[in-house]
């Protein structure tokens, strides 16, 4: 891109030149000295860690066409171009957008929002696209993912730059569909600043991430800002008009649905699996083993639909699927088909395959409070013997969760052992003393705590009977444990497999 377009392109967001001309080219951008090529537009960003405008003389040393500095800051030693605006980091995605040509326009975006249920909404909307014949592409907390390939990510939403990228590659690669899941950092650090989403979806609101936001009404705007801030920017190829998709069951959205109701040109479709006015409703709501099957009704139609998947939070992600397919005008039997081919979610009451006479594991990425105490609702019915839940709360993340997530525990399950999550650079003990401290003793409960993950999940699967259940929740597909900042090999479905067949081995050898 030639620089003077991408000035022309950011004057408005206050990108201008400090030092050097404005002519010439810029090749590629980034924010990471790391990944400087010659002339590359390298931006210092403040991080948490480090100060990237320390990296400003190492780009340019590297034949970086310009850095990208906060307005003020003392200019690099180094020769070179300098550009500048108020605040790097939140450019980032306004700069992704104008570098990589908005690839966000030519593509249709469905944005999913929400505390939880995200990721199980994006891959309930992408099965249903694959079965609509979409090229569809993913973008969230497991990876991105499109057209066969699967590439790791750290972030569920990614930085400015590096989602515009991805856009970009999906576009170029003949997506035409991308679902993405939206997080309340990726929209409060400006992340899809410049994406015109023409879907946009919000799951549900209740507490997380408070270390980041501070309080929950933060939380929620930045929730909210979904809807107020991408969707009036959007323009697109396909001229679908833009429309949000709302659960209705949740107080903030029947909230969102009053305020969006002023946004004439946003069509707003309501789902409720409980409250009765609604556009789409779940009816004949059936569960099994083998999963869900529910009609919904609303919208003229009356959509028979079976899925892989259990509980009755998972009722409310399929209805939000269902909104988001409609409004794309994907077709009722896609939907349907779409829905029936979904093996399930991986991480996500994900049923651990273990010999006959093993008890019912399920490993869940439940690391909040609403998440854990729906998830052992959902297994309370099913299991005939005792409820034993394995869990703990990651380290360096809201501290707050910890207590109600002990006391949840502690009602719905029988038997609860405390352990690590991803304690990161805290103590270990002093997160299970903060979970333990909103446990509420009762008749019949056993309370248990141990460190060691893996020997926690081996005591409850050695004393679990063949008719309990186990749930191991938090981690979900995560394949690591981040202790003391350093990241091991570390898989709760793996784990508690093989720890399934050494007890089955054990009790066969005490028969022999
Ligand atoms: C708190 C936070 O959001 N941190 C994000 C931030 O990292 P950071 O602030 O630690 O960055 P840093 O390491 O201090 O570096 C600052 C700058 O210096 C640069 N640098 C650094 C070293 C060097 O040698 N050269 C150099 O140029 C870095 O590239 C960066 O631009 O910028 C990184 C790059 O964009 C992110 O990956 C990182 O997310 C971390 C991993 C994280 O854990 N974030 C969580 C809180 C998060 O964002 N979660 C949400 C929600 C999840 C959900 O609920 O689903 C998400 O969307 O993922
Ligand atoms: N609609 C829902 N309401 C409440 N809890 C849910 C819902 N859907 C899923 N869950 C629970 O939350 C956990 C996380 O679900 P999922 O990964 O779909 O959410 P997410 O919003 O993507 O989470 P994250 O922000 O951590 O990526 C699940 O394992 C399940 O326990
Ligand atoms: N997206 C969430 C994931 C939490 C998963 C849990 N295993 C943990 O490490 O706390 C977060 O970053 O807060
Ligand atoms: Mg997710």
């Amino acid at each position: 891109m030639q620089l003077k377009d991408l000035l022309e392109a950011l004057h408005e967001h206050g990108l201008r030149l400090e030092r050097g001309g404005a002519e010439g080219e810029i090749s590629s951008v980034t924010q990471d000295s790391r990944r400087v090529q010659p002339g590359a537009l390298f931006v210092a960003v403040r991080g948490a860690s480090f100060d990237g405008h320390v990296f400003v003389d190492e780009a340019l040393h590297k034949g970086a066409a310009a850095v990208l500095v906060d307005r003020g800051t003392e200019l690099p030693s180094a020769d070179g171009r300098v550009l500048s605006v108020p605040d790097t980091g939140a450019v980032l995605g306004r700069l992704g957008a104008a570098f990589f040509g908005n690839p966000s326009r030519e593509l249709d975006v469905v944005g999913v929002t929400g505390t939880n249920g995200k990721t199980t909404v994006s891959y309930l909307v992408e099965a249903i696209a694959r079965a609509a014949g979409r090229e569809v592409g993913v973008i969230g907390t497991i990876n991105n993912r499109w057209k066969g390939r699967e590439v790791p990510t750290v972030n569920t939403t990614p930085d400015g730059l590096a989602l515009h990228g991805r856009l970009r590659e999906m576009a170029d690669d003949g997506v035409d569909l991308v679902v993405m899941e939206i997080s309340s950092h990726g929209l409060a650090l400006g992340r899809v600043d410049g994406v015109a989403v023409d879907v946009g979806l919000f799951t549900n609101l209740t507490r997380d991430h408070l270390d980041f936001h501070q309080t929950m009404e933060a939380y929620r705007d930045a929730k909210r800002a979904l809807f107020t801030r991408v969707l009036p920017g959007r323009q697109k190829r396909l001229g679908l008009r833009a429309v949000a998709v709302i659960n209705l069951d949740d107080d903030e959205g029947r909230a969102l649905k009053t305020l969006l109701s002023v946004h004439p040109e946003l069509e707003v479709v309501g789902y409720a699996a409980e409250a009765d006015a609604a556009e789409l409703r779940a009816t004949r709501v059936q569960m099994s083993v083998e999963g869900t099957s529910l009609t919904v009704a609303g919208q003229g139609a009356n959509l028979e639909l079976a899925v892989a998947l259990q509980g009755a939070f998972n009722v409310s992600n399929v209805l939000a699927a269902v909104g988001a397919a409609r409004a794309l005008g994907i077709p009722d039997e896609a939907i349907r088909q779409g829905l029936a081919d979904l093996p399930g979610v991986r991480g996500r009451l994900e049923r651990v395959c273990g010999p006959p006479g093993s008890p019912a594991v399920f490993v869940d990425y439940a690391h909040t409070p609403d998440a854990l105490e729906r998830v052992l609702e959902t297994l309370r019915p099913v299991v005939t013997g005792r409820l034993h839940v394995v869990f703990g709360c990651g380290g360096d993340r809201d501290r707050d969760k910890r207590a109600p997530m002990g006391r949840i525990a502690s009602q719905l399950a029988d038997r609860i052992v405390m352990t690590s999550d991803n304690p990161r650079s805290e103590e270990p003990l002093a997160i299970i003393e903060a979970i333990a401290a909103g446990v509420v003793e009762r008749p019949g409960l056993e309370v248990d705590q141990e460190v060691s993950r893996e020997r926690a999940i081996a005591r409850a699967i050695a004393t679990a009977g063949p008719e309990d259940a186990l749930l191991i929740a938090g981690k979900g597909h995560e394949t690591y444990q981040e202790i003391n900042g350093k990241r091991r090999d570390f898989n709760d479905v793996e784990i508690a497999e093989r720890l399934l067949r050494e007890r089955s081995k054990r009790e066969q050898q005490g028969e022999e």
